[in-house]
C-alpha cells in the first residue's frame, strides 16, 4: 500500500516521515524547483519562507508545549530544528539552510520514500493521499481542491492591518470608547474633521503601493479589501466603512466626529494596538507617512506594517474530521496550513497528525484522537469543531 503526500513543506515532510518510519511506502511530490511559489527560494524541503524562528521553546506556553509533544512523537522537523538551533533566548530559532538540508537529506535517503519533483494538478480521492500544499498551493491544485471541497469552502487571502505601540498614540487627541457605548471602552478612536479626512483620503488614494505579485492581482475578498482600494471607490466610501463615525461621540466637543479611525488592542498587556480595517498594499514608508496623518497617530511607532498575501485554506470545520480525514472522502487528508492553522509549528503539528492517522488508516486501525489537554489535541479539536458555526475565513495561531 502506498500513500501520496503532496508538498514537502513542513507538514508534508513530517507526514511523509511518520508514514515511512512505520514501514509505509510514500510517494512525496514536491513541485519545486521546477515550479516555485512566490515565497520559496530554494529546492529544499521544509523551507522557512520568512522568519527563522519557530517561536517559543518554553513549555509554559502553547507553542512551546506543542514542540515538546512533537519531540515526544519523534518529529523529524523538531529533530532537525534542535540539531540546527541558533541562540535566540527563549525561542527556538534555526539556521534555515542547514535545517532544510537536514529534512531534505533524511527524506531523500529514506528507503520507504520516493521523491517526485512534480506539480500535482489532479487528485484521486480513492487513493490514500495527504494534501499538504500549504498557503501558496499552486493554482491548478487549488482549482482541483475547490472542486473536491465545493469551492465555497476554500479561502484565498490573508490580510493584516498595521500594529502600533500604545505609548506612541497621542491620547490627548484620541479617546477610548466603544461604538454606541456597547461593552467597555475597548477601542481607541482617532477623530477627524472634514478637512483632515479629505487630506487623508487624497494622500491615501495617491500613495505609492507595493508592487503586486501576480497572485495578488486576482480578485480580493470584499472582507479583506485593502483600505486604499476601498477609498478609490469614492471620497465618501470609507465613511461607511472603516472610518465610519456613527455611534461615537468625541468627549471634549460632545459631537460625532466627521470620521473616526479605530484601533483595537492586539496583545493581552495592552501595549499594542492594530488599526481596524487597515489591511493595505501601501509601501511601508508610505504607511508611516499616510497613516501618520491620522490625528493621534502622528508619532505612531509601527511594530508591524500592514500586509496582504495569498493564503489558501479550507473550511476545516465543515470538511474534516478530527483525524484530518475528509468527511466526504475518508482516504483523503489535509495537513499543514491549508487546514486553517497558521505558523510553522502549528503546520508541522498538523503534518504529524495526518502522518500518524494515515498510517493507522492504511493498517486498518482507528485514527488517534489526542485528548484536548494536549496542545496537538486541542488544535485538532478546534480545526474540526463542528459546533463552530458561521466559520469565518480566519487562521488559527497558537499564543
Ligand atoms: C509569506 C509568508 C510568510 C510567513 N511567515 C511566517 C513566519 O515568519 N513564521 C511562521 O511561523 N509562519 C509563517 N508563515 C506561515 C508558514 O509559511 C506556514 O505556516 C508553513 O510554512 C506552512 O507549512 P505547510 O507545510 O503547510 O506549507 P509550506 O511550507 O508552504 O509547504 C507546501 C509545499 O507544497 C509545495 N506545493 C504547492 N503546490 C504544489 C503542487 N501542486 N504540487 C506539488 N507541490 C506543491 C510547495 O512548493 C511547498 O514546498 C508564513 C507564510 C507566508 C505565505
Amino acid at each position: 500500500m502506498e500513500v501520496v503526500v503532496i508538498g514537502a513543506g513542513l507538514a508534508g515532510s513530517e507526514a511523509a516521515y511518520q508514514l515511512a518510519e512505520r514501514g509505509i511506502k510514500v510517494k512525496l511530490y514536491e513541485m519545486r524547483p521546477g515550479k516555485s511559489t512566490p515565497a520559496h527560494h530554494t529546492d529544499k524541503f521544509g523551507e522557512l519562507v520568512c522568519s527563522n524562528s519557530l517561536r517559543s521553546n518554553q513549555i509554559e506556553n502553547a507553542v512551546g508545549l506543542l514542540k515538546e509533544e512533537l519531540r515526544m512523537l519523534n518529529s523529524l522537523i523538531m529533530k532537525c530544528a534542535d540539531a540546527n538551533a541558533v541562540p535566540a533566548g527563549g525561542a527556538l530559532a534555526v539556521d534555515r539552510e542547514s535545517f532544510s538540508k537536514c529534512i531534505t537529506d533524511v527524506l531523500t535517503n529514506h528507503p520507504n520514500i520516493e521523491v517526485v519533483r512534480e506539480e500535482i494538478m489532479n487528485i484521486n480521492p480513492q487513493e490514500y493521499t495527504i494534501i499538504a500544499s500549504g498557503p501558496l498551493t499552486s493554482d491548478k491544485l487549488a482549482n482541483e481542491i475547490a472542486k473536491l471541497t465545493e469551492s465555497e469552502y476554500l479561502y484565498f487571502y490573508d490580510a493584516a492591518a498595521p500594529i502600533v505601540t500604545y505609548e506612541s498614540i497621542d491620547m490627548n487627541k484620541a479617546f477610548k470608547a466603544s461604538r454606541y457605548g456597547k461593552g467597555e471602552d475597548d477601542y481607541i478612536n482617532c477623530p477627524m474633521n472634514k478637512e483632515e479626512y479629505e487630506k487623508f483620503w487624497y494622500e491615501l488614494v495617491n500613495a505609492e503601493r507595493a508592487e503586486l505579485k501576480s497572485f495578488e492581482k486576482e480578485i480580493v475578498f470584499e472582507g479583506c479589501m485593502p483600505v486604499e482600494k476601498m477609498a478609490e471607490r469614492g471620497i465618501d466610501t470609507l465613511l461607511f466603512g472603516p472610518l465610519k463615525p456613527v455611534g461615537l461621540m468625541e468627549p471634549k466637543s460632545k459631537q460625532q466626529p466627521y470620521a473616526v479611525v479605530q484601533l483595537r488592542q492586539d496583545n493581552s498587556d495592552g501595549t499594542l494596538y492594530n488599526i481596524v480595517g487597515f489591511q493595505t498594499h501601501l509601501k511601508w514608508g508610505e504607511q508611516k507617512r499616510v497613516f501618520g496623518l491620522i490625528p493621534g497617530l502622528e508619532n505612531a511607532e509601527f511594530v508591524r506594517y500592514g500586509v496582504m498575501h495569498r493564503n489558501t485554506y479550507i473550511n476545516s470545520t465543515q470538511l474534516l474530521k478530527q483525524s484530518l480525514q475528509m468527511k466526504k472522502f475518508p482516504k483523503l487528508m489535509f495537513a499543514g496550513q491549508i487546514t486553517g492553522v497558521e505558523g510553522y509549528i502549528e503546520s508541522t503539528a498538523m503534518g504529524m497528525l495526518a502522518g500518524l492517522n494515515m498510517a493507522q488508516l492504511v493498517k486498518g486501525e482507528k485514527p488517534y484522537l489526542f485528548p484536548e489537554e494536549t496542545a496537538i489535541g486541542a488544535l485538532a479539536k478546534y480545526i474540526s469543531n463542528e459546533t463552530v458555526k458561521n466559520f469565518q475565513p480566519m487562521n488559527i495561531t497558537m499564543v
